[in-house]
């Protein structure tokens, strides 16, 4: 009898004992937290989760460029300190928003498999469609652009000097909203987060990384959680995704070796091929396009970080003083 006694009780909802998931408030944030949710919950059938909507300092301030606000640390500071705090167990993120360097007591726990890296050209209603293959030689003369993004608008602008950029931020459904209001001939887009919206009918042309290198760890969900929570970073390793943590770890050793901020316009993709070797590319630019430089490296995976660092030490040494 006193073995039934002793058996678990199942938590309810709001158990202490349900593991709580920092989420940002946007849509897309929601959903890649319902992804975690639903990859523990095939490994660990009925395990209790319990949401926590952490609104940040990015999504208070839609209005101003990204880059002059600090850059990457405004979406995840408040997370951070949340998990700091103890008010949240693990926090889930897009990676290529997460800063390279976390702060002490924050760890990477795991990564999900990675969704479609490249961006999407979305064109405005009226813009006459593009050639598929010729997303950028297409795009009308001197037409205007939107974006936050220094990396997209540099590769544009490095293949159309022409074109032109105004400010397009906000959440990915804000950015279509106004790309109908006229002002914008065009923006662009990560395919993941449109696919995970359900809004791929939007795109117009997917480019490939020979045009529009992505950023790096774009695609990539992260999921973080204090660094010495042994029990709930066991946990997620089991949902762990080996081939996007290497181009993730790759990728970031680029962005950390250039030290550069959100106004550098760079990117970084890593290929794991067939044999245990990468290809890793990885580009820096001036925000006006005028300077562009792009080199790939080869190796074993096993070098991912040596690689990356090599990679954007590299693109450093070779690039004009003015760009970092
Ligand atoms: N900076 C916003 C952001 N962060 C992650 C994604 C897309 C999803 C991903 O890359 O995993 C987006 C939107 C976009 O750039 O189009």
């Amino acid at each position: 009898m006193s073995a039934v006694l002793s058996l678990p009780t199942w938590p309810s909802i709001d158990s202490p004992a349900a593991l709580r998931l920092g989420t940002r408030g946007s849509a897309l944030a929601r959903t890649q937290t319902r992804m975690v949710m639903e990859a523990l919950d095939a490994i660990r059938p009925g395990l209790p989760m319990r949401q926590e909507v952490i609104s940040t300092a990015g999504d208070r301030m839609q209005d101003r460029r990204l880059a002059d606000l600090g850059g990457k640390g405004l979406f995840a500071k408040d997370i951070h300190e949340a998990l700091l705090d103890g008010h949240v167990d693990f926090a889930v993120h897009s990676l290529k928003d997460l800063e390279t360097e976390l702060p002490r007591g924050i760890a990477i726990a795991c990564v999900l498999p990675r969704e479609d890296p490249r961006d999407a050209l979305v064109l405005a209603p009226g813009c006459p469609p593009t050639e598929r293959a010729l997303p950028f030689p297409s795009l009308p003369e001197a037409g205007r652009i939107g974006t936050a993004s220094v990396r997209r608008q540099a590769q544009l602008l490095h293949a159309r000097p022409d074109l032109r950029f105004g400010l397009l931020r906000g959440n990915v459904r804000t950015r279509l909203e106004r790309l109908e209001g006229g002002d914008f001939v065009a923006t662009l887009l990560a395919v993941a987060g449109l696919k995970r919206l359900g809004l791929t009918h939007r795109i117009a042309a997917v480019l490939e990384p020979e045009a529009m290198l992505p950023a790096a760890g774009q695609g990539i969900v992260a999921v973080t959680a204090r660094e010495n929570d042994h029990h709930t970073r066991a946990l997620l390793a089991r949902i762990d995704d080996p081939a996007a943590r290497l181009a993730a770890r790759a990728e970031r050793a680029v962005l950390h070796a250039l030290d550069g901020s959100c106004r550098t316009p760079a990117g970084a993709f890593a290929r794991p091929l067939p044999g245990g070797e990468l290809l890793l590319t990885a580009m820096l630019a001036r925000p006006d396009g005028s300077f562009l430089l792009r080199r790939s490296l080869r190796g074993q995976q096993a070098d991912a970080a040596r690689m990356g660092a090599e990679l954007g030490a590299a693109l450093r040494a070779d690039s004009p003083e003015d760009i970092l």
